[in-house]
Order: structure tokens, then C-alpha cells, then sequence
């Protein structure tokens, strides 16, 4: 990490040694371009490329800055230094503001957020141009004093653009590789699993969208210098988002780097047909480039040689690295090498390992027993309503300390919903939720896994574009352990041994079968290190022997302590495992106590084990 900021600095370093040994001003201005371009797409990038939450309204936020320098330099006589506090603050205000109502509405995801981003774009130009702050004339900046960085004032601006460009990578750099850019990465492939998984969802877009519109208001501010006369139409002109988008997608959105590969690409080539006296045809050749690249490379320039990388030779380097318990395996790199190094032998063959079978990993930590038979989770009426279906209907059930509680009921009776609510997946209808004598009602779901809680979902939900490893790093990061990033990453490989999982862990999800991806949701709950896991359905679709392999890892997760609610329609292992059955019928807890009991029981067996159907 370190090397790649240093070497960020050095380039950094060198290119600004660049005014002092007599390059014309003409090629200053090419690179002042190729810096401005770079800022604009990298800032982006944070909040659009690492979370997927694509914003129109970038020249917003660049125009923001570029006018607060122009009023506080161009109209009101400040040093222009002094005004890009200002040109960075007052964008990232702006965006605050707009992400504190919006980014709490579930609905304004995707091209909602787009489209309400660009209307954003059009109501500040509005109200620039018609209030002082413009007014319809334009700002003019040509009395303001460029200061002195360089013999030449092209020089000093090109001084200042460079500065913006090596923060704003370094900035890039440093997110993607921190628990923000990792829980970011988690947002853009899955929002609702990443809060559930502890991810602090709403205030890390919040602060991507803060920083993102902060540095384009830099940007602006500098551009303000550089253009003289800033007008409105240029400033919010459509063409800036559309180009900011246009060059983070052509380099990938997926690393931080990406966008500057896209933006030294774009202002280069238009520069090449423009010096050629075909400026049109350069930009018909830019946009068949990106039709081109989308195609063919969707994941940009970046994203497809990684993808590539290691099928080749430094495959061995990536993965070995990488099987090294304790490498941090970041999100951005996504080594898809599913042969790769392991340690157990049968890891080697690549084959997955028998949990029972593998190597013993070094037992894993469980949730600590407290008071055995103490409630760790009580409900109290709670009820969820969807439209026009009571889901759940004023269930009132304890969890005890230490046990296996199966939940039963018909299909449609409410198990997935008691799960979905419990773990702040839906929000309740009504009732309380009480964990270890905390009152979670109305926690937010990241709040739950926080506490202790940690669940599967019955249908596979992993975060497609991370490899098992970092799935299940990406927990012990964010859920109740909370480890540091290397510490996850360690504590992720105990459970993928534990697993039967590490010989596919630098696969990606959607190379797994149905088992393996069941097992990966199961590693992740675990890696959480949860004093209450919620296992929904994990056997359904499996094969019998299958079903054999994950009761006995049930088995051994509650040998280690942990308190497991368990739905699940496969009788067998009902019977095996629970200590106590709860059955749900139409939301409504219709009985409850140990297995064999409930199931004489007449209301039970009409509404349920009357129907056939389970195995
Ligand atoms: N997101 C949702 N929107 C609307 N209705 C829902 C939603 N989720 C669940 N329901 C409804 O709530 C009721 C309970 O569903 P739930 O999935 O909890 O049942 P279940 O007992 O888990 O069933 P299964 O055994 O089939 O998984 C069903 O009528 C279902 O259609």
C-alpha cells in the first residue's frame, strides 16, 4: 500500500518539475486538461463506481465550486487560494444534504438516483444564473492574481491541477482499500445484505458522496482560474457528468485507478484528432472506442486485464499471496483463481473438503455461553405486515442461551419474515425486539449484526463481484467481530476450512454449485462471530448426503456455543438437531416445546405435518 502512495507522489513529484524546465505552456494546458479530467473522474468514481450509485449530477457539484471561486475571487477581490476551502465545502454540503434525504429511500436506487442527481444539476444552474451569483452575464476572473507557484502563471494553475489530481488519487487509493471502499463494494453488489452484514450503509455513502463532491468542487474552483470567464452554460452543460461517466466506465469503475486511465485516454485522443484539425472526427472516435469497450470490455480497461491476470503467469504470485493467512485480500482485486494455492491437500486437487475431513483449523471462536438457558433473543408481539398480508401476527418467542431452536411451519406462514425482520432486513410492523437484554426495536439492520446477530439467506445472497474469501472476510469485518481488515481475513480462512470452502476460495460465487454457495452463506454468518445465528433453509436443495454433511456442521457450530434458530422443512434434521421446535401457521405462533411433543400436537399436524411433501 504504502509503495503504491509513494509511488503516486514520486510521479506526482516529477511532473511538476515540468514548469521549470521550459515545456511550452501549449503542453501545460494538454496535461492541466489530462489532471482537471482525472479529478473529476476519480471523485466520481468513489461514490458512483465503488457503490454503483451512478450520479448525473457531478458538473453540479464541479459547477458549485467553480462559482463559489469565481464570486469570491472574481467578485469580491479574495486570494484565489482562499477560496477552495469554499469550493470544496460548499459542494460537499450541498451533497450531504441531498444524500441524508435521499440515500434513506430505498426506492431512489439505480437510475432513480441518476435521473434526481441530473435534476439536481439543472436547479442550481437555474438559481445561478438567476441571482447575483451570476445573474446571466457571467463571472469574470481575469483581474484575480494566479499565484505564484511556478516561473509562468500557466505553470502555477498546471502546479495546482497536479496537486488536486495526486490527492485525488491518493484519496481513491486509500478508500478502496479501507473498510469504507470494502463496504462500498458491498453496496454496489447488494445493499440490503451488506447493511445486514454490518455494514454502516447509509453514513458510508454519506461520506463517498461528501468526499466525492468535495474534490470536484476543487476541481472547479481550479478551472475557474484556468477558463477566466465562467458562465453558466458552459459550467452546468451536460456534457461534463456525461464525460466524467463516460471516461470512469472506459477505464473501470471497479479500481481506483480506472478512471485515470480512462481520463488520460479520452482528453488524449481528442487531443491527437484535435491538433490534427479533426476535432469531430476525434470525437466520432471516442464515442466507437467506448461503444467498442462497452461491448467488449464492460468492466473497463482495467477491470478486464485484472480479470484476466491471473490465467496468466503471476496467477501463482496472486493466489499464493493472497492463501497466505493474514494478506489482505482487498475488494478491488477479485483473484478469480479457482485452482488456487492452498493449504490442505485436498484443497490442492481442488477439491471441496469434507467438514470433519479437513485439516483442524484452529478451533474457532463461538459465541461466549453466559447463563445457559437465559433468553438471548426474545420477541414480543411482533408483527409485519407487507400489503395486504399479515406475515407475521403478534409472535411472542424466546431464544434460550446456547440451544438450537427449529422454526417450522407450511410454506408462507411467516419462517423467512421472522428471520427478515429479526435481522433488520424489513423493518417491523409493530412489537419489540429485545437481544441480550438490549431493546433493537427499530435498530437499523447493520445495528443488529453489530450486536451479535448474524443469519443466511435461504436463497444464496453473496456479494457477486468478491471472491469467497473476501464474502467472508468482508463479514468478520463488519459483523459482531469486527475485525481489522487482516485479522478478517485470517479469521476467514478458519472458516472456510471450517467449511470444507478453502480450496474455492479465490473463486467467485458464481463458479460455485448449490452446496458450496449454501456453505459460503454459512461461513459468512460464522466469520461474524454471531452469538445468535439465523439459518434459513440451508439444506433445502441439497443432495441426502449433502444434508448428512451440513447437520454435522451444525452440530459442531452449537458444540462451540453458538445459539442457533434454525427454519427448516427437512424433518430428518429437525429431529437431529433442535432442542425445542416453534410452529408458525398464517404468522401465528400455534405451538412450541420440544420436538417430539409439538409434533403430536393436533393443531400442528393439520396445519403442517398433516402435508405432505418434506423429506
Ligand atoms: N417482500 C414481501 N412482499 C410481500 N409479501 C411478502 C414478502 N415477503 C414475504 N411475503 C409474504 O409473507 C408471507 C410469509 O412469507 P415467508 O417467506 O415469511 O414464509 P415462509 O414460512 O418462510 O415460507 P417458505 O417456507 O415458503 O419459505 C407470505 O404470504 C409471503 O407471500
Amino acid at each position: 500500500m504504502k509503495r503504491t502512495m509513494l509511488a503516486i507522489v514520486v510521479v506526482g513529484l516529477l511532473l511538476a518539475s515540468l514548469p521549470w524546465l521550459g515545456v511550452p505552456s501549449f503542453y501545460e494546458s494538454i496535461l492541466y486538461l489530462v489532471c482537471h479530467w482525472m479529478v473529476l473522474a476519480l471523485s466520481w468514481n468513489i461514490l458512483s463506481g465503488y457503490s454503483g450509485y451512478f450520479s448525473f449530477g457531478h458538473g453540479a457539484f464541479f459547477g458549485i465550486g467553480m462559482y463559489a471561486t469565481a464570486v469570491l475571487a472574481g467578485k469580491l477581490n479574495w486570494p484565489f487560494l482562499a477560496t477552495l476551502p469554499f469550493a470544496a465545502l460548499l459542494p460537499a454540503l450541498l451533497g450531504l444534504l441531498l444524500g441524508f434525504v435521499v440515500f434513506r429511500v430505498k426506492a431512489v436506487r439505480g437510475e432513480l438516483f441518476a435521473l434526481l442527481t441530473l435534476a439536481v444539476t439543472f436547479v442550481v444552474a437555474t438559481i445561478i444564473l438567476n441571482t447575483p451569483i451570476d445573474g446571466g452575464p457571467g463571472v469574470y476572473l481575469n483581474a484575480v492574481d494566479v499565484p505564484k507557484l511556478a516561473p509562468t502563471a500557466s505553470g502555477s494553475i498546471y502546479l495546482m491541477v497536479l496537486a488536486a489530481a495526486v490527492v485525488t488519487l491518493l484519496v481513491a487509493y486509500r478508500v478502496q482499500a479501507s473498510r469504507l471502499g470494502i463496504g462500498l463494494f458491498a453496496i454496489h453488489d447488494d445493499e440490503d445484505v451488506a447493511e445486514v452484514m454490518g455494514v454502516p450503509t447509509f453514513r458510508y455513502k454519506l461520506v463517498a458522496f461528501a468526499l466525492s463532491c468535495a474534490l470536484a468542487g476543487v476541481a472547479g474552483g481550479i478551472h475557474a482560474l484556468f477558463v477566466q470567464y465562467v458562465t453558466a452554460g458552459e459550467t452546468f452543460n451536460i456534457t461534463v457528468p456525461l464525460t466524467v461517466v463516460l471516461m470512469s466506465v472506459l477505464g473501470g469503475t471497479r479500481h481506483w485507478a480506472g478512471p485515470a486511465i480512462g481520463a488520460t485516454a479520452i482528453t488524449g485522443l481528442l487531443y491527437f484528432f484535435t491538433a490534427g484539425d479533426h476535432a469531430v472526427a476525434g470525437r466520432a472516435a471516442v464515442g466507437a472506442i467506448l461503444v467498442l469497450v462497452i461491448l467488449f470490455m464492460p468492466q473497463g480497461i482495467l477491470g478486464h486485464f485484472r480479470r484476466r491476470r491471473p490465467k496468466t503467469a503471476d496467477a501463482a504470485v496472486t493466489a499464493g499471496e493472497a492463501a497466505k493467512p493474514g494478506e489482505a485480500v482487498t475488494t478491488g482485486e477479485a483473484a478469480r483463481a479457482g485452482e488456487a494455492a492452498t493449504t490442505g491437500e485436498a484443497a490442492r486437487a481442488g477439491e471441496a473438503v469434507i467438514p470433519g475431513t479437513a485439516r483442524d483449523p484452529e478451533p474457532p471462536r463461538a459465541a461466549a455461553r453466559t447463563t445457559p438457558s437465559a433468553p438471548l433473543l426474545e420477541v414480543r408481539a411482533l408483527s409485519k405486515a407487507f400489503k395486504g398480508v399479515q406475515a407475521l401476527d403478534k409472535v411472542n418467542l424466546q431464544v434460550r442461551q446456547g440451544e438450537i431452536l427449529g422454526l417450522l411451519g407450511p410454506n408462507g406462514s411467516g419462517k423467512s419474515t421472522l428471520i427478515n425482520v429479526v435481522s433488520g432486513h424489513y423493518p417491523l410492523s409493530g412489537g419489540e425486539i429485545l437481544f441480550d437484554g438490549r431493546n433493537l426495536t427499530g435498530a437499523p439492520a447493520h445495528r443488529m449484526a453489530h450486536a451479535g446477530i448474524a443469519r443466511t439467506y435461504q436463497i444464496p445472497r453473496p456479494f457477486a463481484h468478491m471472491t469467497v474469501l473476501q464474502n467472508v472476510s468482508l463479514v468478520a469485518m463488519f459483523g459482531c467481530a469486527s475485525l481489522p481488515q487482516k485479522q478478517a481475513v485470517r479469521e476467514a480462512w478458519k472458516w472456510l476450512e471450517f467449511t470444507g470452502l478453502q480450496a474455492r476460495a479465490h473463486a467467485l460465487p458464481e463458479d460455485l454449485n448449490l452446496h458450496q454457495r449454501k456453505f459460503l452463506e454459512l461461513a459468512r454468518a460464522l466469520a461474524a462471530r454471531p452469538r445468535l445465528v439465523l439459518l434459513d433453509e440451508v439444506l433445502s436443495g441439497l443432495t441426502p448426503g449433502e444434508i448428512n454433511e451440513a447437520i454435522e456442521l451444525i452440530r459442531r457450530i452449537r458444540d462451540q456455543g453458538a445459539t442457533i434458530v434454525f427454519v427448516e422443512h427437512v424433518m430428518r434434521a429437525v429431529m437431529a438437531l433442535t432442542d425445542r421446535i416453534v410452529v408458525l401457521n398464517h404468522g401465528k405462533l400455534i405451538a412450541q416445546g420440544e420436538a417430539a411433543e409439538v409434533m403430536k400436537d393436533s393443531e400442528v399436524v393439520n396445519a403442517y405435518l398433516g402435508k405432505p411433501a418434506y423429506a
